[in-house]
């Protein structure tokens, strides 16, 4: 019985480390059950890779008037921008050639202009569970990726303890990996630091706008999503994603993780919400902090 109890102890993970300890004692909490880790994942990683893609280099043309310095570094990328810019003109209809005078949208726009959806913060439908996240505008279908989870990147056994204390936003990762995404205190701290120890000149590695109200990557929003109850289903799932060595230098602005130390070479680990469901504008996402891995 005692080895039964271990076998399901170690298949257990649980994704916020204090939210565990505070409902352990809770008698209907809400499962989500994996058959194995490799079965973790809800979308392919190409998927995945190609949405963040998509969005990014949206952001990344409309906010081409800022990015003088790095198209000035990277010149045949500036040509295949150019040439995106131009097409993105024709599609909008400004009749322009000049792109010092495009139309600058917000970032909540351009998410909804590439992926037919917006997502925002705000008071939770849930009683007494602060802030949330929702649909604010278009639909989500099934399987979509609709924001991501920001935050310091810990290998185990790296030091997280200090940050740790009292902390609901460190995430847990199926291979043990944390990711804390509160952008108060000395977490804060902690990630300005890191993401300016890895910026190369005009180069960013990471984006810090998430710890600020004005977000340069309108996904980064993830870490609010609450946990679901029996009454509000999960309708999204979190999804593990390494970043490629080949993942654009230019587009490294708007991810928002970096690691705490990079003495190993070793991919960078984001983690993004997948909709488990179709989504309409107005609902609240929810996702399921508890994972059993058989
Ligand atoms: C990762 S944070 C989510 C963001 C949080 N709602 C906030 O306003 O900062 C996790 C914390 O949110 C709250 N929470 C999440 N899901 C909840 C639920 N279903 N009911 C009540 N509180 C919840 C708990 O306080 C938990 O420790």
């Amino acid at each position: 019985m005692l080895r039964e109890l271990r076998r399901r102890w170690r298949s257990y993970r649980y994704r916020f480390v204090p939210w565990l300890a505070l409902n352990l004692r809770r008698q209907r909490r809400t499962l989500r059950y994996v058959p194995e880790s490799s079965q973790d994942k809800i979308i392919a990683d190409e998927d995945v890779f190609e949405t963040l893609l998509k969005i990014f280099k949206a952001l990344f043309i409309n906010d081409f008037s800022r990015q003088a310095e790095i198209l000035a570094l990277l010149p045949e990328v500036k040509c295949q921008y150019l040439e995106l810019l131009t097409v993105e003109q024709k599609r909008s209809k400004v009749n322009s050639c000049n792109h010092q005078s495009q139309h600058v949208f917000s970032p909540e726009e351009v998410l909804f202009n590439t992926l037919g959806f917006a997502v925002s913060r705000d008071r939770s439908s849930l009683v007494s569970a602060g802030t949330g996240v929702f649909v604010t505008k278009g639909f989500v279908p099934k399987g979509t990726v609709v924001s991501m989870y920001p935050g310091t990147v810990y290998r185990k056994h790296e030091p997280i303890f200090f940050q740790s204390l009292g902390n609901p936003f460190i995430f847990r990762c199926i291979d043990g990996v944390l990711i804390d995404g509160n952008d108060k205190g000395l977490s804060r701290s902690v990630y300005r630091s890191c993401s300016r120890r890895d910026q190369l000149g005009p180069f960013q590695m990471s984006d810090e706008s998430w710890l600020t109200a004005t977000l340069q990557n309108p996904l980064a929003v993830g870490q609010y999503v609450n946990n679901c109850s029996h009454e509000k289903t999960a309708n999204v799932c979190y999804q593990e994603f390494d970043v490629p060595g080949h993942f654009p230098v230019e587009l490294k602005q708007y991810l928002p993780n970096i690691v705490y130390s990079h003495d190993i070479e070793s991919h960078l680990r984001c983690v993004v919400l997948v909709t488990l469901r179709d989504i309409k504008q107005g609902e609240e996402l929810f996702s399921n902090y508890y994972t059993v891995v058989s």
